[in-house]
Formats: structure tokens, sequence, C-alpha cells
């Protein structure tokens, strides 16, 4: 590139004002850097060869993100302007003298990076081309090949030409992985790419024929001139830029701009030539010095001539505009003139009238693209924020989906912006964003318009959309790894879902089949897909599978279900012709059923999964009773029917249970109560973590009665009462340390009764005397206060000289314990 003039305004984009603000030498720079920020092979390079630096912006670039003390060599054709942490010289890359060169200063080193941003210069310096950019890619290679280190990667610019794929082909021979990609600074009008290639496979020796462009590029045919008219042509959805021809060792075409004029196919010059030029032959060409004077040939037109490779699609409409304008001037194109003429201009009329309706089209087509590309985004962009809060731990999955977007899709309340104050999200969302950038350009640049990009970017649709399930599945795995809370309520949906045999396996992988079919064959009688809360707890005392729980059954005892009346059998079967959506009705038929079985008159089912000793265990002579601790009311175990033996633990629940015992609801009222538009819903095709955060908040209220609210609180203050673990398990110990001593006094006086040199008032008298001692409390042990002062002030283990019982004490706590005691002697 080295001096290359920038011809017209739409050259000065963004990039170049960003580079000039950055001080880049050449908005190039943004390529590597978003080329950089997709693969990172940057940081991690010590040694890096650039080839074809010129003017050094990638120089630049490496010595701003490589480690400090790296080696950075750059050549060009043209001189680089040194670059601190540089060392860059002028050579040909193609040439023996550049290797050397390189290898003086490489010395025994070896590089982790190799780049190639080379273009043949054209229009300037281009009778020394004499390859072309294939070929110079193919020779970048070569030398990157005897530069690189194992495993190094290797970075090119390629144009999209028929070469394209041979070069591919090669590189896919010497690279664990290829990957062609065009970065978002990259102009669109541009055919070129760039492929990066990872891991390098250092091979003990290559086929000479891999890196002879004869051999490589040896199907070739012969070049397709660039049609410009294709271009204009809706039809065709790909802009043909197929790089420069092959075989044309000049490489550079330029003819009189009048020629253009005259010609009756400007297409095929605009498409094939380099340059339009106004620059008068020896000879004198006077249609071309009119030309040159003309008031329509502007600045803007000359510009345009003085490199057709770099036009986009304005400036060939504008020079094809120019040409008409000028043939009408010399009388060329008029309708009087002569009959080939009048073909002639007949024929550039519907050229131009042919512009303009494929300019429409092409018009309508541009903005439907835009349109679909930023709503694209915009829904990218809402799920990369979504995946960043759930990587910061700041929401749980469930919220997915509950942003509230402002107008400019900015969250306005509890944006990640507002909270995420070190940048850390916009940095995530920036590596993120830039791959989807660039595969987003990188569909606008490949399949142009219409039906090729939209399956591409459904595809692309289609991929996050995967990519954002594993990530929402990775989380919970995760989250069910470390929170045994969600972990239960995972396993009590899944039993919900009929997935329980699943989940019994998992926990408990030494279930023996037997237990496991069990298992299945009682999730399959309740494949109910999704319940609230209220529905599940009733469900979990559900005596469909044999015998109320121990829980249900105290439930259940209560006196306000005393004197239920039963329910006529026939009510309850009518659940089996219940369909899917009916499985909230179901279940409260399941309670319904429980109120039922438990109502006087109706025998228990036999076989209840409680066993005896464990309810003889609740409870003994001292009215002592054996609770079984629950901490948490989600870590219940599932029964051995595989349903989970939950207790009612809500309000709605008990105001259900106590509508169904007193009778006041019938079969009919639940049934009609729950054809809600929740029992309709259709599921199908809805993300896991939108049905998971649907299930959370989008569920039916339930009324509340006082008496319902009553109970349960009723109930919490029961179970608040219950003395703690600790408490339990002392008395407990007391017990059974009174039952050992009496089973030893039993024994004693057992052999005093069989002793035959002792009268009989002489055994009573010493079984009495056993008794008594028995009965005695052993003294207290005293306990020992130690101050902690010096030697023993923060030693653990016993203090020196100290038997028995000890405890602790601080002097300070020993002072101010006495200094209370003394204050409250004299207060009284
Ligand atoms: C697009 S520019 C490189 C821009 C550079 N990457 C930067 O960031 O500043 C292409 C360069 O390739 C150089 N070039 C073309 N053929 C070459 C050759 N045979 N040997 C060395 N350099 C060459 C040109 O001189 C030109 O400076």
């Amino acid at each position: 590139m080295g001096i290359q003039k920038k011809h017209g305004k739409g050259r000065l984009d963004k990039w170049y004002k960003l580079a000039k603000e950055k001080g880049y030498r050449a908005r190039a720079a943004f390529k590597l850097i978003q080329l950089n920020k997709k693969y990172g092979f940057l940081e991690k390079s010590k040694v890096l060869l650039d080839l074809c630096a010129a003017p050094g912006s990638w120089c630049q670039v490496a010595a701003e993100a490589m480690p400090v003390s790296s080696l950075i060599v750059g050549v060009d054709l043209s001189p680089i302007k040194p670059i601190p942490r540089v060392i860059t010289f002028q050579s040909d890359i193609t040439t023996d003298k550049c290797r050397a060169t390189i290898r003086s200063h490489f010395k025994t080193w070896k590089a982790d990076t190799v780049l190639h941003d080379g273009a043949p210069n054209v229009g300037t310096a281009w009778v020394q081309d004499s390859f072309n950019q294939a070929e110079l890619a193919l020779q970048a290679m070569k030398l990157a090949t005897e530069f690189l280190a194992e495993g190094g990667t290797f970075v090119t610019k390629v144009f999209r030409s028929k070469d394209y794929n041979s070069l591919l082909w090669v590189f896919n021979q010497l690279f664990t992985k290829v990957e062609a990609t065009k970065p978002p600074s990259s102009r669109n009008v541009s055919a070129e790419i760039f492929v990066v290639c990872q891991g390098f496979k250092a091979p003990k020796r290559i086929d000479p024929k891999f890196l002879d462009p004869r051999s490589v590029f040896a199907e070739l045919s012969d070049p397709t001139p660039n049609n410009e008219a294709k271009v204009f042509n809706p039809e065709i959805k790909k802009r043909k830029r197929d790089g420069y021809e092959d075989g044309n060792m000049t490489q550079y075409k330029e003819v009189p701009a009048s020629e253009f004029i005259q010609t009756t196919d400007p297409i095929a010059i605009l498409g094939s030539l380099n340059k339009l030029s106004f620059d008068q032959p020896p000879n004198g060409d006077v249609a071309l010095a009119a030309l040159d004077k003309l008031p329509e040939t502007t600045q803007e037109i000359r510009d345009c001539c003085k490199d057709l490779r770099v036009l986009g699609r304005k400036e060939f409409r504008n020079l094809l505009k120019w040409r008409l304008k000028v043939r009408e001037k010399f009388g060329f194109a008029t309708k009087k003139s002569v009959k080939e003429a009048e073909e002639e201009v007949a024929e550039v009329e519907s050229m131009d009238e042919e512009l303009k309706i494929a300019e429409r089209l092409q018009e309508l087509t541009d903005k439907e693209r835009l349109r679909k590309k930023r709503e694209r985004r915009r829904e990218n962009e809402k799920k990369q924020k979504e995946i960043i809060r759930m990587q910061l731990h700041m929401t749980a999955p469930t919220e997915i989906g509950l942003e509230q977007s402002g107008p400019n899709g900015d969250n306005s309340m509890f944006g990640l912006k507002a909270v995420d104050k070190s940048g850390a999200a916009d940095k995530i969302a920036k590596g993120k964003m830039a791959i989807l950038k660039a595969s987003d350009s990188r569909q606008d640049h490949d399949s142009g318009l219409g039906s090729d990009g939209e399956e591409e970017s459904d595809e692309e649709q289609d991929r996050l959309d995967r990519e954002l399930d594993s990530m929402y599945e990775q989380y919970q795995d995760k989250k069910s790894s470390i929170d045994a809370k969600f972990r239960a309520k995972k396993a009590r949906k899944e039993h919900e879902d009929g997935d329980w045999e699943g989940f019994t396996a998992d926990k408990e992988g030494s279930d023996d089949d037997e237990e496991l079919e069990e298992d299945s064959d009682d999730s399959s009688d309740d494949e109910t897909p999704s319940k609230g809360p209220l529905l599940t707890d009733l469900q979990g005392v559900d005596n469909k599978a044999g015998g109320l729980s121990r829980r249900a059954a105290q439930f259940f005892d209560q006196d306000i279900f005393k004197d239920i009346g039963g329910i006529p059998e026939e009510k309850v079967e009518s659940e089996d012709e219940l369909e899917e959506g009916e499985e909230e009705i179901s279940a409260d038929l399941d309670a319904l059923e429980i109120a039922r079985q438990d109502a006087p008159g109706i025998e228990p089912d036999s076989d209840s999964d409680v066993p005896e000793a464990e309810e003889a265990e609740s409870s003994d002579e001292e009215g002592f009773e054996v609770v079984k601790s629950k901490a948490n009311p989600w870590d219940d175990e599932p029964r051995k029917d595989g349903r989970l033996d939950i207790d009612i633990i809500t309000a709605e629940a008990m105001t259900l249970a106590q509508a169904i015992a007193s009778g006041s609801k019938t079969t009919a009222d639940l049934i009609d109560e729950n054809f809600t538009k929740h029992s309709l819903k259709d599921r199908d095709g809805l993300p896991d973590w939108f049905l998971d955060d649907e299930g959370k908040h989008d569920k039916p209220h339930r009324p509340i009665t006082a008496a319902g609210a009553a109970a349960i609180k009723e109930k919490l203050r029961a179970l608040n009462a219950r003395p703690i673990k600790k408490v339990r398990e002392a008395k407990d110990r007391k017990k059974f340390h009174a039952a050992q001593r009496l089973e030893k006094l039993r024994k004693k006086s057992a052999l005093l009764q069989d002793e035959e040199g002792m009268t009989e008032k002489e055994k009573a008298s010493s079984i009495m005397k056993l008794m008594s001692k028995a009965a005695k409390k052993k003294p207290k042990q005293q306990v020992k206060v130690v101050v902690a002062r010096g030697g023993n002030r923060g030693i653990a283990g016993r203090p020196r000289g100290v038997k028995g019982k000890y405890k602790i004490v601080d002097a300070r706590l020993k002072k101010d314990v006495r200094g209370e005691k003394r204050a409250a002697k004299k207060r009284k």
C-alpha cells in the first residue's frame, strides 16, 4: 500500500478517522485488532514476523498487544518509518535476500505468528509486480513454513478469486485449523478476506508442490472479466470482484477516457480496466482534449477514473451518467442520429432505465436487509446481556426474559450498565459482539441480499439459540452442583415432569433395577408437564399408590377434616377421562381423594409407607416426641412409590384442602375453576429458560381464606415449638443411660436372689441399698475455671497442670462479671 492515495470521500470512513485519532499509520490496524480479538494470537506470541508491513500499522498493533520483551520484525518493499520495539527493513518478500535478512534477525528463534497483509502495488509500482495477490500469499506462506514454530499462527490476506480455494487447500494441509473471516473494518466493497491458519503442523518435509504457484494454481482457467453490469442486475446477488486476473503479469490496464465515451460496451471497460486516463498522448487525441475541458468532467469524475478497481456502485453509476451526458454533447446518442447511433442510444437509454429500476429494487432490498439486520442485532444484544448477567451471577436464569427494555433497547431501571461500573460486562460483550458482528458482516458480504442471507441469518439465529440453551444448561448444572436447594427443586420438577426415574438413578446410583421399574411405573401415572406448588403439594400427599405419608396423615388428623363425607366413586373415576390440559384438575381431584380417604369410616390403606417401628418411635410414655428434623422443606426424600413426601406448606393449599374437606367445593367446581389460560398453554418449542421463568411467575393465584392462613400459621408455630436436635439427642442419651443402669440393677438383684449363704432379710436389704445407690444422683464434676493468660492464652489443648473438666475464661470477662456482681449487690 505504502503511499496509495485515497480517492473519494467515501474512503475516509470511520476507521480511517479512528486510525488517525489513535495514531495508527493506516486504517488496516483495525483489521488486525479485530482479527486478534477473535483469535487472540498476539498476546500469546513472543516472536512475530510481519510480511508486507508498510506503512506499519500492523506492527504498531503487534507492539501494543504482545508481551514487552517480544521480537517483532517487519518487512516491505516500501520503507517503514521506525516504530518503537519493532525491527523493520526494506525488501521484496519473494527474494532470497529477504529470507536471509529475516534469518539474521531471528537467529535461532522461531516465530509464533507470521502476518501477511500484502497486496501487489498496482498503479504505483506495478512494474515490480511479478506476482498476483494469491501468489504473494503463497509466497508469504512459504516464508511462514520456514520461520514459524510448531503450533504457530499464520494470518494472510487473500482476494476472493479462483485461486482462493486452491490456497485454502494448501493452508489446510499445513495447519490444524484454517478459518476465513472478514473483519468489520474491512470494506464490504473490497474482495479481500483474511485467512487465519492456526496450529502449524511443522512437517519435517514439505512437498515443494505445495509452495509452487505453478502446481498450486495449475487448474486455473482463463480469467473471466469483471462485468460490472452484473452488479446492477438484481437477479445476481453477489458482487463480482474476482480479484486480479490470473496470468496477467502486469496486472495493470489503462485506456484514454475518450475510449470509454465512445465504446458501445462501457460496462466491459469499467469491469476490466484499472484506469481511464486524461493524459494526452504525444500524437494528440482530439476527443480526449475536448473531454478534458468539459464542465461535466469534474474533479470527482477524474478521481474515480484514476483507480476503477476501488470504485463502488455509486461511483460506477456516476461514471455511466457522465458518459451519457458527454455522448449527448458530442452528438453520439441523439434520436435524430443515424440508425446505428439510434440503436446505440436506445441501448444506452434502456440501460439507464434498467439502472433506475434496478436501483430502486436495490434500495428496497437494502432497506429490508438493514431492517432485518437491526432486528437480529437487537435480539443478539439482548441475549448477550442476559448471558452476561448470568455469567456475572447477577441474575437467576429464571429471570431471563423479564428485562424491561427502554425505548432504545437499554435496560432502564435494572440495566447492567447501571450496576457494572467496572465495565466487565462491556468487555465480555465486546468480545462476543465482535464475533457476532464479524459473522454479521461476513453474512452480508457473502450472501449479498435476499434468501441466501436470510437462510444464513436463520442458521445464525439457530446457532445462537443453541448456544444460549447449552449455556443455560451449563448454568443449571453448575448451580445444582453448589446449591442443594436448587438441586431439590430441580428434582421435584423432574418428578412432576415424569422424569423421576432419572433422578433416582442418578442420585442413588446403586438402586437396583426393580426399584427403578417401580419408579417408572409410578411416574407414568402422572405425566403432568408442569404444576404450581399448590398442586404439587397436594400430589405429594396423593394416596393412590398406597397409603398417606406420615406427615400427610398427621395433617389430615386435624379436627377440621373430621366428619368428611365420601365422594361418589364414579366422580373420581372420571379423572381417567381427563385430557392432558386438565392435569391441574386431576391434581385437585387427588386432593379430594385424599380428603375422602381420610374421612372417618374409610379404612386407611394397609400398606402405608410409614413403618410400624417409625410410628412407635414417634412417641413414648413420657410424651417425648421424636420428630424427624427438616431444615429445608425442599429436601424431601422421595417415597418408595417415587412421589415426594411433601407436606402442605402453603396457605393456598390449605384453603383448598379445607374447602374440599368441608364439602364447600364439588368436583365440578374444581373442574370449572381450573379451566383458565394456564391450563391450555402451548409450551411446544419454547426454550427451557423461558418455561422455567414463566413457571415461576406466571401461575394462577389461588384464593386464601383467613382460616387457611391461620391453620398454616398454627402449623408453623407448632413446628417452631419443637425442641432442637441437640436437646432431643441429650434427652435420648439420658433415657438410654437410665435404661442401662436399670438393666445392671436387675442383673445384680437376680444374682443376690440366687445367693445361698444369705437370709431373705439380708438379700432384701442388699437390694434396697443397690437401689438407693442407683437412685442417688452423681455429684456434678467440678469445672475448673482457667483464666486465659500468658502461656494459656491462645494455646489449643489442655492447659498445663489442670486435671478434670475445665473451662477457659477471659481475664477481662472475669473482671467484668465480678464487677457486675458487685454493682448488683450494691444496688440491692
Ligand atoms: C495493504 S499494505 C500493508 C499494510 C500494512 N499491513 C499496515 O498495516 O500498515 C500492502 C503492502 O504490501 C507491500 N508489498 C507488495 N508486494 C510486496 C513484496 N513483493 N514484498 C514486500 N512487500 C510487498 C506493499 O508495498 C504494501 O505496502
